[in-house]
């Protein structure tokens, strides 16, 4: 695809009017371009030589995952350990790059997860509808923060963004970009609700101008989530930011990603589309609730021959 931005695109606009012709002087996404390539790529395999490596990394990237209304301490706890020591048997098994929870778990699972490398991400800014007075959604975030969240996941407002009020989305994700201080900023876009590639695109650079350390696809709450065509969207926007602004941000599909074929084709994409440099937990995460019993079956099937039961591991 030849649509990349120009390195003029780099500086942030200010007006609403302004933020409006330049998002929308963005190149418009190729829809059956962008669909067909996405298709060609999930079709390539990966080389049983390559597959071990491929499974730890991907183990390395995945945002273990709870963000229900039931979720207990207890169960945080519980995460958190798998999340550390995925396989105890096996201790050459990596841990996963962070454990994803809400603002009020924050503090169990620092303590949890003390020493042990795995960071600490909390969504955040009314997750996951994003539907608060600006005051509420800044509170929400400091409380992650103060609690000792590494990463904050936070939800842009929709409503805003589809309205056409441009700037005041990017003034709501720089203040939480503020507040975040050193805490990393992952921007959740809610690709699901937002209609167009189109409309994807320019929610890509409207965070990546106002902050954003990397840009997500999804809650989990909505359908459809982390789909392929909009994670090749958000590699190409992440590739050109790159180039044009010097900074590398980093993405995050969430939801919906449940199995190693799920990953690995997540994998050649990010390969493929943003390359090299993206392929490491600090510039792409994979946002899950139950892929990693999945890597770990499909690990001990490469090294073994045979398929663990399927008691071995405890549920995710
Ligand atoms: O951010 C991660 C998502 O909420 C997880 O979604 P999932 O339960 O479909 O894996």
């Amino acid at each position: 695809m030849t649509d990349t931005v120009s390195a003029s695109s780099a500086a942030a606009p200010v007006s609403n009017a302004s933020w409006r012709a330049y998002l929308h002087g963005l190149p418009g996404v190729d829809e059956a371009g962008l669909r067909a390539r996405s298709a060609d790529l999930a079709t390539r395999s990966i080389k049983t030589t390559a597959k071990s490596r491929m499974i730890d990394l991907a183990i390395r990237m995945v945002d273990l995952t709870t963000l229900e209304g039931s979720d207990t301490a207890g169960k945080v706890r519980a995460m958190s350990a798998k999340a550390a020591r995925p396989d105890p048997a096996s201790p050459d098994v990596p841990s996963v790059g962070a454990v994803c929870v809400y603002p009020d778990l924050v503090g169990t699972a620092v303590s949890a997860l003390a020493g042990t490398g795995v960071r600490v991400a909390s969504v955040a800014t009314a997750f996951p509808s994003g539907r608060a007075e600006r005051e509420v959604k800044l509170a929400d975030a400091r409380t992650a923060v103060a609690a000792g969240a590494d990463e904050v996941d936070m939800v842009i407002d929709r409503g805003a963004f589809l309205a056409g009020d441009y700037r005041a989305v990017y003034e709501e994700i720089a203040a939480v970009r503020e507040v975040c201080a050193a805490a990393s900023l992952k921007v959740i876009l809610e690709t699901g609700e937002l209609a167009t590639f189109d409309n994807v695109r320019r929610a890509a650079w409207l965070a990546m101008h106002a902050g954003a350390d990397f840009i997500k696809t999804s809650t989990g709450k909505v359908s459809p989530a982390a789909t392929l065509p909009t994670t090749l969207v958000m590699l190409e926007a992440v590739r050109d930011h790159a180039a044009t602004a010097g900074r590398r941000v980093g993405v995050k599909p969430a939801g919906g990603i449940r199995t190693t074929k799920d990953a690995f084709r997540n994998l050649v994409l990010v390969n493929e589309v943003a390359g090299s440099a993206w392929l490491g937990p600090e510039r792409f995460r994979l946002g899950a609730s139950s892929l990693l019993n999945d890597l770990l079956m499909q690990r001990t099937r490469v090294a073994t021959g045979h398929y663990p039961g399927p008691d071995y591991y405890t549920l995710d």
